[in-house]
Formats: C-alpha cells, structure tokens, sequence
C-alpha cells in the first residue's frame, strides 16, 4: 500500500485523541485554568507552578510539557519570550458502562455520584443562559414545572429564580440524588422513580437543552466540549476494529448497508444494529468511512476511504496493533495518575500498575505481544520512507546492531533490502524469546546498560524517548564502546520536535511526548535537547536529516 503521508498522519491523531482528554482532566485536577485567570494575564510557568494546591515541588518540565499541548488546542496563549466495552456492546447490546461496573454506580458510590452531579449541574450553568433567553414568555404562562430527572435541583432553581419565583417548582429524581440537594427557595425537591410515578404539574422539564447555533460565544465552549470528549473518537475507533468494521467493508469492495456489515461482524448472534449505526455516525463525521443516502429511499451505504484503509487487520502497514496498545485499559489507566506526576514527579505508569513497563511486559505475556506487535507496526509504517531515503549510506554498513529492537522487525527489512548486512537484533531476554527467526539477522538477548552486542553501526528506533536524559547518556556511552571509533556511527531515527512545526506530523510528536511522560521516564525531545544528548553521550559531531515521516534521522559519530 502507497502511504499518503496526510492519511497516515489524521489516523495517528484520532488514535491519540484521548491524550487530549487526559491532559485536560489533569489540567483541571491541577487547577491550571483558575490560576491563569485568577492572575488576570499571561503569567511564567514558575508562577502557575507556584500556584498548584498541595504541592511543595512540582515538576516544572512536565508541567511545560502538558502547557504545550494545551496551547496546541487553543485552550491557552503562549507569549515568547516569557513565556471499554462498547464493543460487547454493538455485539450483543446492553450499556458498556454496567458492563464495566454494575447499574447502580453512583448510588453506591458517594465519589462518582458527586462527580457525576457536579458535572450535570456544571451543564445548566453553560446552557441556562441560553434556554432562559430563548424561552422565557413561554415560561412566564406556566403555574408549576416538574424537572425529571433534575438532578440537585440546580435548572429549576434558575428557571424559578428568573422568573422571581412566580413558578411554583418541583425538582425530581432518585432518593439517594435528591437527599444530597440543597434547600431552595421556590422549589420542592422530591425523591421517587420516574418510571414509577412522576409528581403532577402544568409542565415538565427535560433538561438537556440545546445551544443556538452559530453564535460566535459558543465557539470556545464547543471547542472545550470536543476536546474533553476527544477520548471517544479513540474509543469508537478501538470497538471498530475490534469489530472489524474497516474489514467487513473493504472486503466487499464498495460500499454497503448497515445489515451487510453486521452479518459481517463474527461472534455476534444477536448484534444491537441501532448501537453499530451510531458508532457509524461518529467514524462518517470522523471521515472514517463514507455515507451515501440514495434518493430513491434505498438503505443507507457505508464505504471506505483512505483512513479506513489504516485500520485493516491483515494488510501492512496498519495502525490496528498500534491502536490496540495505545487504548487497553493498562496504558488508559495510567493516563489518570498524570497530575500527581506533576505534582510530585514519578512515572505515571509505574503509579497505576507498580511497576515500570518493561517489567509489565516480562510478566505479563498478553501485553508483551500487545507492545511488541504495535512496535512492528511502527516499523511497518516507517520503513516505506526509511529505506529509500537512506540505502545508500546502509550500503557501506557491513554490520548493524538495532539497539532495543523489539522482535526485530526493523533490522530484518534494513537486511532484507540490502542482503551484504550481517544483522544483530538486541533486546531484553523476554522480548526476544518471542522474536521470530529472521535469514541474515541474529537476536541477542541484554540490557543495553550493561553491554551492547559489536557491530560497524548501531541503529536505533523510537527507543531513546523512552528513557530520560541521564539513562540516554549511559545507553550512548555503552553505544560508544559498541562501535570502532573512527568509522563507527549511530543512526538515531525518532521524533525531532519542532524540526518542522508546520509539518503535519508535529501534533503527533506533541502527544507521543506526554505518552512518553505517563508510561516512561522519556521524552520526546526539540533539535537542542538531541544535540546536548548527543555531546554529553560522546558524540560531537551529528546531522539532522528530515524524512516525510512522524521521526528524522539522526547520524551521529564518535569523533
Ligand atoms: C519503544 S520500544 C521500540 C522497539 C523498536 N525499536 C521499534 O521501534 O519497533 C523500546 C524497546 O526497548 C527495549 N528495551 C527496554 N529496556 C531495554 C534494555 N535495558 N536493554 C535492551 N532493550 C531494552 C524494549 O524491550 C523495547 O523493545
């Protein structure tokens, strides 16, 4: 398959979707909005810094680091120089969130039900203004309204409040909601089952009230409302390839109806096809698949595009691997432990599960498959603009050493493609017990901090982000040792923030950064962050090489 480096770089970008998500709760968790505004302008990173509830120390680079992708979303201004079970569900119906946890959640937990009210009461505040402008004389007609499902009370409270008390108003919901609502003037709260009985009045409220469109002043709050809900699209992507909708349509060869792709998805005698279209309707507005209504009232069609062609199981390159380590529950868990990473530095992955993720990985073999698969993925993706750009400086290579190779996909098409190559693939013992033999390429199980395996050059991908500047001066010195002095070199291909910031690849990097700051020590670093590595790793001399891919290529020489 032709990559279109345009399609490769929208599909990496809803994969991700829900980083933006995760750094906004931890934005909001560190309270870095109201410290801002509570200054009443641009203020340094120090200040907000100084600002953060509870903590002594909070580690500025982290926090600079989630402040750039934030600024990246328009939600701040930077001034220089100061500056889960949806799928069982589509399969076989029911509610993925009683899958996950059981139906009466927040009346059992005190925590998420505050949440959970906090949150709907924080809805009427943003609508109210709206609703009571667009329909306050018809308001003004009725005697008494009931809210169903009102929740604290909060919309009836307004609605009466601005109509100075002339309603009389009832605020209805669950005993165990209306036992926490504060009194109000104006209003009875009353505890009960909507499906039971609902209190009499004139009127009733049902109160997810829609916005008017196309009013300028609700441009930021739908573009705040898109972001928090941005981890939905990586969802809805996940369950459609686990679904394997992408699949089921391009093997048809055009496109097809609703039915056709639900007899397509195995394992799934009584499939919810109501739940599949609206998974639909988000990957069509996602330019996923395309829709056509025909106009002769026939079923509605769903076709490929060339995003969808991403997110096909067997063909190469593919992000399928890639989306299912990013979005597993272990990797999504992790991402809630970001504020207190700030706060008090650590590894957010190594708060959520105990421990680092190349131990994760030893023990646990389902995730050792599901990592190594999605990193030969990556190998997938790169080596079609790898390998012209670079063959001919690997043909004067007569052996290479890819340092953390992972299963060593990597190594096998650089040898592939030039056969004079002796190759060596190294990693740790419990990757390479799962690595498959390759002609031309021995696996050598280490660790690169103790000794790396001889050879005329070293490659390395995508592994140096893992780790933090001390620990990649240690890997470079011990790369150093690997290689002979004067004819040796390093070729480093891994994400060069701002090489080209107005590339299509640059938001990527920015959300590749904070996954390497929740699940790793590492980092993805800017052209001076490389050079400083490179000198304080014992090699001075270096040249940066743009390739049309998410990473550059860094050849780096001892002397
Ligand atoms: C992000 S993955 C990249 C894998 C591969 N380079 C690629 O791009 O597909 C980082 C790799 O470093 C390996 N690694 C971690 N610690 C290591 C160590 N101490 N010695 C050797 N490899 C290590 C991991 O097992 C993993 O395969």
């Amino acid at each position: 398959m032709e990559i279109a480096e345009n399609d490769e770089s929208l599909q990496g970008q809803q994969i991700y979707a829900f980083s933006t998500s995760m750094v906004l709760k931890c934005a909001v968790e560190l309270r870095i909005a109201d410290i801002i505004h509570s200054q009443g302008g641009p203020i340094t990173s120090e200040k907000i810094a100084s600002g953060i509830p509870d903590s002594p120390s909070p580690n500025i680079s982290y926090l600079e680091r989630i402040m750039r992708l934030l600024v990246l979303k328009n939600i701040f201004i930077v001034y220089h120089p100061l500056s889960k079970w949806i799928f069982q569900c589509v399969k076989d119906g029911g509610v993925a969130f009683k899958r996950a946890n059981g139906w009466d959640f927040s009346s059992s937990n005190s925590g998420y039900y505050k949440l959970f009210n906090d949150d709907m009461s924080s809805t009427v505040d943003i609508s109210m203004r709206a609703f009571l402008q667009a329909y306050k004389d018809e308001l003004s007609s009725i005697g008494s309204m009931v809210d169903v499902g009102g929740g604290t009370g909060k919309a009836m409270y307004e609605i009466v409040k601005s109509l100075t008390y002339i309603i009389k108003g009832i605020n209805f919901d669950p005993a165990h909601v209306i036992a926490t609502a504060s009194a109000c003037e104006g209003i009875s709260h009353i505890g009960g089952n909507m499906f039971v009985d609902i209190p009499s009045a004139d009127s009733i409220l049902v109160s997810w009230l829609v916005v008017k469109q196309n009013d300028e002043s609700l441009q930021g709050l739908v573009e705040v409302w898109q972001q928090i809900y941005a981890f939905s699209t990586s969802m809805v992507l996940k369950c459609a390839v686990e679904l394997r909708i992408a699949d089921i349509i391009h093997s048809q060869g055009g496109p097809i109806t609703l039915k056709q792709i639900a007899s397509g998805v195995t394992d799934s005698p009584s499939l919810n096809i109501s739940h599949l279209e609206r998974v639909m309707r988000l990957l069509v507005l996602k330019n996923i698949f395309t829709v056509h209504h025909p106009s002769d009232g026939g079923e509605t069609l769903y076709g490929p595009t060339n995003l969808s062609r991403w997110m096909l199981w067997d063909s190469k390159p593919s992000f399928v691997p890639l989306l299912l380590l990013g979005n597993n529950p272990v990797n999504i868990g992790s991402w809630h432990y970001l504020s207190q990473c700030v706060k008090d530095g650590g590894v957010a992955f190594k708060k959520a599960n105990g421990c680092d993720v190349w131990d994760f990985a030893s023990s646990d073999s389902g995730y050792n498959k599901l990592f190594n698969d999605a990193m030969s993925s990556t190998v997938d993706i790169l080596m079609g603009v790898f390998l012209p750009a670079y063959k001919d400086e690997l043909s004067s290579i007569g052996s290479l050493v890819d340092v953390g190779g992972g299963t060593g996909k990597a190594i096998h098409e650089i040898v592939k493609s030039h056969p004079h190559i002796k190759g060596i693939n190294f990693d740790l013992p419990h990757v390479i017990a799962t690595a498959p033999a390759y002609e031309g390429i021995s696996h050598i199980g280490g660790s690169m901090f103790e000794d790396i395996p001889k050879a005329d050059a070293i490659f390395i991908k995508d592994m140096l982000h893992d780790w933090n500047d001390e620990k990649c001066v240690e890997i470079l010195k011990n790369c150093r040792k690997a290689i002979p002095e004067k004819i040796g070199k390093i070729i480093i291909v891994e994400n060069v923030i701002g090489i080209n910031e107005k590339d299509i690849f640059e938001e990527i990097r920015i959300m590749l950064d904070l996954t390497m700051m929740t699940l790793t020590t590492g980092k993805e670093r800017t052209i001076k962050e490389w050079k400083k590595l490179l000198e304080e790793g014992g090699f001075p001399r270096y040249n940066f090489i743009k390739i049309p891919a998410r990473q550059s290529i860094i050849e780096a020489y001892p002397i």
